[in-house]
């Protein structure tokens, strides 16, 4: 069976977690590539199932190995990356891997994997948006919501680097607009 991966990436706060998990509940074929990450776990995130939290011993350990498909730090000096063993461990279940990253990680891996990948930008509708999507989701300090924004400024001028670009403004659309990306790419009917 050929190895497909399929990578969505955008700006923090662009919707890309709400489209996958949406996409992962109707499509058994998807699984999730949890990343590692050094970042602590917030209110109701489980390890192993949002993330393989670690320590920056435990990650820098992992970058000797060799371990990472590509890697980044991502905010606030925390890295996060996509483990090799968990897309070999999704692809031995004969299924694909969904991978929700960085624009500069997604980047990186669609360097790697650009034969079998399938590479969709999120893009939200604006920058007002994301800044009212983030404040909402009462996740980041005003300093990193600063942060993740100034970042999506850059984010934004790297869109056209990826296979397809769907704009995140009615959830609903977005999410069927990437669904038929993805059954099209899959050949699903
Ligand atoms: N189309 C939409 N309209 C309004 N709110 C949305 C829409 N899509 C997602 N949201 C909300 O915006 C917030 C950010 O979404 P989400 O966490 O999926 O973003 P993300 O791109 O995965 O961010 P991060 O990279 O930080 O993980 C969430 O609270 C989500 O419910
Ligand atoms: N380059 C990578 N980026 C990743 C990976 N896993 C997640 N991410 C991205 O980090 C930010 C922040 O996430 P948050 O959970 O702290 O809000 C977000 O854009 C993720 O997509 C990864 O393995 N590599």
């Amino acid at each position: 069976m050929e190895k497909k991966i399929i990578i969505i990436t955008a700006p923090s706060g662009a919707g890309k977690t709400t489209i996958v998990r949406k996409l992962l509940a109707s499509m058994p074929v998807l699984a999730f590539s949890v990343s590692a990450a050094t970042r602590s776990a917030r209110e109701g995130e489980v390890n192993g199932r949002d993330y393989y939290f670690m320590s920056v011993d435990e990650f820098h350990a992992k970058i000797d190995a060799h371990a990472f498909a590509e890697y980044e730090m991502v905010y606030a000096g925390k890295y996060y990356g996509t483990l090799k063993s968990e897309l070999e461990r999704i692809w031995e279940e004969r299924r694909i891997p969904m991978v929700d990253i960085d624009v500069k990680g997604a980047l990186s891996i669609k360097e790697k994997y650009h034969q079998q990948a399938l590479t969709i930008f999120i893009e939200p509708p604006s920058i007002d948006a994301l800044r009212a999507r983030l404040s909402e989701r009462g996740t980041e300090t005003q300093a990193s919501l600063e942060e993740r924004l100034g970042k999506a400024r850059y984010e934004l001028s790297f869109s056209h680097e990826f296979d397809h670009i769907v704009v995140n403004d009615e959830l609903e659309r977005a999410y069927e607009e990437v669904k038929k990306l993805v059954t099209d790419f899959l050949n699903i009917k």
